[in-house]
């Protein structure tokens, strides 16, 4: 039994049952929040893997960080009107950007001559 009087927090005067019903449900939402952010960006690189293919065959360069900082803007709009931290948002997308990179890049020399 947690002893509230020495642990205060938002749920203070919940019974633990209430508290645990009300972790649950938070849980719930995150995990099929997580499934749609694996899902979108499934979604994503199917279609990054084709621009690489496009790139590949007709000899363009695995980056473009002019588009890149394009979308980083853009990012960083979306993020501040949603109340997200910008630098959070940026950091997402340059994680994200990287690993497609690195994927043009391995569909670049697999289908070089
Ligand atoms: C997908 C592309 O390739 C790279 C990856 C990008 C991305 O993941 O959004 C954006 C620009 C490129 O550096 C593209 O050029 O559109």
């Amino acid at each position: 039994m947690t002893d509230h009087s020495t642990s205060p927090s938002a749920m203070d005067g919940l019974s633990d049952a209430a508290v645990r019903a009300e972790l649950d449900r938070l849980r719930d939402s995150i995990d099929n929040i997580d499934a749609a952010v694996v899902h979108m960006l499934a979604e994503r690189f199917k279609c990054t893997q084709q621009v690489g293919r496009l790139k590949a065959t007709h000899h363009l360069p695995p980056a473009d960080p002019a588009r890149e900082a394009r979308q980083i803007t853009r990012l960083r709009e979306l993020a501040e009107s949603a109340k997200l931290d910008p630098a959070f948002a940026e950091k997402l997308l340059n994680f994200i950007i990287a690993e497609v990179i690195r994927h043009h890049e391995t569909i670049a020399n697999s289908s070089a001559p």
